[in-house]
């Protein structure tokens, strides 16, 4: 499994993200939640309907209900009841009769088209009609959204609002799920302070902890937050030890390069079996994945946004499939360089990007700036990424160029 980057050269992001799917293990454990604990939860069943969506034929307009084939006999029909949703027309209609009839109202027996109060002239009893309607015009016929038995949702799928609309509308009120994955955070090195404490000129603040505890958050993954750990080789050993015991994934941020200043890789190489690679990736080259004893470990670059590029492309795809999630490939769109992107040739690199459409309707990108792996502001600034691929160098205004639009793990669309 081992990928020697000094004899081989830099390892492809497809080849790391293949060993890494095939290092991992789905959670199997599942348990109960009510509908209104479910969203974001990874569903391990598939579910099939109990019941007819709608269970009954039903008006779609605030109208009259009729059978059809008297609008070619008669133009006056008797107007003999109506029909409300909750309280229906109990009675079958004859011919040349029609009923008043709300939106969401049980079709009468016998009726089988809609004609909407707007299309009707009604004096007294009598009813006539201003248009022609087609057979069956504003009827939503039992079962035509779902039919009883009919498989409606996956397992692996993560459960969205229209997925709790889709499960209520069926009357679940209990879903099974698979239980959150648990993953442990840290952080490593002597130069950080956690957020609240007192800022110093010769310090940074841990900006990687909280930005991947709320990717996980978003994942919907159960945080360990096992905070900002000094450099000390036995803080460090027992906090791995801490965290694989209690986790299903491990991931720290920072000490994965060269830097000599740091234990994490000394520690790792005795308690786990970590690879510490050289990803063809930018932002991101280094990156440690292993086994820790129980569980998974990523070691991911100290940069912010090389940490946050790396989980986003790296560990996330992982993270899901060990949640149970099916797998997903994000949208991938070609727009036309507004901007210059540098670039040279060996890293396939993920530049932080602007996309819109211009005057003409093209899809345009734009580049949001300072490509520094320390320059998050850009990053927040930014709705994609412009993906230009490993082998390519620099892409001038008009040449295309493959985006790819941020999920909500990274940017808050709206
Ligand atoms: N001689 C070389 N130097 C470096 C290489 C290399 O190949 N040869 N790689 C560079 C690349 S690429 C990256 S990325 C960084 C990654 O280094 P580490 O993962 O070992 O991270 P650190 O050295 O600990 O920190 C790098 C940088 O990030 C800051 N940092 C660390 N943790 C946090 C945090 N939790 N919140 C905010 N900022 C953090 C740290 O202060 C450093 O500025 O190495 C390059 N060097
Ligand atoms: O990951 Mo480093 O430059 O690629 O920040």
């Amino acid at each position: 499994m081992a990928w020697n980057c000094d004899t081989d050269g830099l390892l492809p992001v497809s080849k790391a993200k293949e060993i890494i799917l095939g290092a991992i293990n789905v959670v199997k454990e599942i348990e109960e939640v009510s509908l209104d604990d479910a969203l974001n939860r990874v569903l391990a069943v598939d579910v099939s309907s109990p019941i007819n969506v709608p269970a009954y034929d039903n008006s779609a307009m605030d109208g009259y209900a009729l059978r059809h084939e008297d609008l070619t006999n008669t133009s006056q029909f008797q107007l003999v009841g109506k029909s409300f949703a909750g309280n229906a027309f109990s009675h079958r209609i004859e011919p040349g009769e029609c009923v008043r009839i709300m939106t969401g109202a049980e079709l009468p027996k016998g009726a089988d088209t809609v004609i909407m109060q707007e299309n009707a002239e009604v004096e007294g009893d009598s009813v006539s009609f201003t248009v022609a309607v087609d057979k069956g015009e504003a009827v939503r016929p039992k079962g035509d959204d779902i039919r009883e038995g009919a498989s409606v949702l996956q397992s692996g799928k993560k459960l969205s609002p229209i997925d709790i609309g889709l499960l209520a509308s069926l009357g679940c009120d209990k879903v099974e799920v698979y239980r959150k994955i648990k993953v442990a955070v840290f952080s490593t090195g002597d130069e950080l302070l956690s957020v609240g404490e007192a800022a110093r000129s010769d310090r940074i603040f841990d900006t990687n902890r909280p930005m991947l505890k709320a990717m996980l958050t978003s994942l919907g993954a159960e945080v360990i937050d096992l905070g900002i750990i000094p450099d000390d080789r036995a803080l460090i050993q027992q906090t791995f030890e801490r965290a694989d015991q209690e986790a299903d994934c491990v991931i720290t941020s920072g000490g994965v390069s060269v830097g000599e200043a740091d234990y994490t890789k000394e520690v790792l190489d005795e308690y786990g079996d970590i690879d510490f690679w050289k990803l063809a990736i930018k932002p991101g080259k280094p990156l440690a994945f292993g086994r820790l004893k129980k569980s998974v470990f990523f070691g991911l670059p100290g940069n912010p946004v090389s940490s946050a590029v790396t989980f986003d492309q790296i560990a996330t795809p992982a993270l899901k499939c060990m949640a149970g999630q099916l797998p997903s490939s994000g949208i991938q769109l070609q727009a036309e360089a507004n901007s210059v992107f540098r670039k040279r040739p060996g890293r396939a690199d993920y530049q932080r990007a602007t996309f819109f459409t211009n005057d003409e309707g093209l899809l345009c990108v734009q580049s949001a700036g300072s490509q520094s792996s320390g320059v998050l502001s850009c990053f927040s600034n930014s709705n994609c990424y412009a993906l230009i691929e490993q082998e390519r160098g620099r892409v001038e205004i008009g040449e295309n160029l493959t985006i790819l639009p941020f999920s909500s793990l990274i940017q808050s669309s709206d």
